[in-house]
């Protein structure tokens, strides 16, 4: 923590896209609190802020910022499309533009405004061999009870199609599936039914998460998954439980479309960010 942080507090926002809710660090000056401690301490929802992830913002030399994310048990992700779209839309318009470049652990990502003020994000091309989910199997055949299909965003995705997504047991299954010993980096869990044409309803059970109302990422591997098992096209409406969220898989890669919305600024005062410190 340097002085400024030590003296006025950590300024952060809070946000959430389809009830995925994030904080946000500007960490744009060069300072650089966060810590695994730090992450778990500020998403702590009974002595924290709560967060289903943190999102830090970072300087980039090729593209407009850097996001860095982070989940709430302290572990670090590749992707987070919905913090994507989040920060994205503020950065926007701090810039005065309705597009823009960031780049995370994939690379280099494009987000856009639409007319309708919804937020896309081009998520990527997704990653279909084992290596690079990484799932120690077909991605297609796992050999895991249920048929689920493995998918990777920039982070890893294990997604079953079943009858009644309302009717799973979120908090029995997601865990076991989240630590299943053909995940070497753990998964995030999706369970999806398909309720229209290109329609599916999605909840999920995020690595180092646990239950949360939406995940970009997740909706973008689930969409994909379905289009590959010929039950969709590649155009999708995902229901999550938390609102509305589009795919649209496209040549140039996963692009996810939905709401936004900044819930309020504060600073996370000093006594706090020293007692963080101070656990292990
Ligand atoms: N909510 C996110 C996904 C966050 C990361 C995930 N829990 C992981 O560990 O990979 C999204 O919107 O994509």
């Amino acid at each position: 923590m340097n002085v400024q942080s030590a003296l006025s507090g950590l300024p952060f926002m809070k946000m959430h896209g389809a009830g995925n809710d994030f904080v946000v660090i500007d960490a744009r000056s060069g300072d650089d609190p966060v810590t695994p401690a730090l992450a778990r301490a500020i998403g702590d929802r009974h002595r924290g802020v709560g967060f289903d992830q943190l999102a830090v913002i970072r300087p980039s030399e090729s593209a407009d910022f850097t996001l860095e994310f982070w989940n709430s048990d302290g572990s670090r992700a590749g992707a987070c499309g919905n913090a994507t779209r989040c920060v994205s839309d503020w950065m926007m318009g701090q810039l005065g533009r309705d597009s823009l470049s960031l780049t995370t652990e994939r690379g280099t990502l494009f987000a856009r405004r639409r007319a309708d003020g919804l937020v896309s994000v081009n998520m990527g091309a997704p990653i279909l061999e084992a290596a690079g989910i990484p799932v120690l199997a077909d991605p297609m055949a796992l050999p895991i009870e249920g048929d689920p299909v493995a998918v990777g965003m920039g982070n890893p995705h294990c997604i079953f199609f079943v009858p009644d997504a309302e009717a799973v047991d979120l908090t029995g299954i997601g865990p076991r599936i989240e630590h299943h010993p053909l995940f070497p980096e753990r998964t995030n869990v999706e369970f999806a039914s398909l309720t229209a044409p290109d329609h599916l309803r999605m909840r999920v059970w995020e690595r180092g998460a646990g239950v949360t109302l939406a995940c970009g990422s997740g909706t973008c591997a689930t969409a994909v998954a379905a289009c590959l098992k010929g039950l969709t096209g590649r155009h999708v409406i995902v229901d999550v439980d938390g609102g509305r969220l589009e795919v649209d898989w496209r040549e140039d890669g996963v692009w996810l479309t939905g709401p936004t919305a900044m819930v309020f600024e504060s600073r996370l005062p000093a006594a706090f960010l020293a007692r963080a410190a101070e656990t292990p």
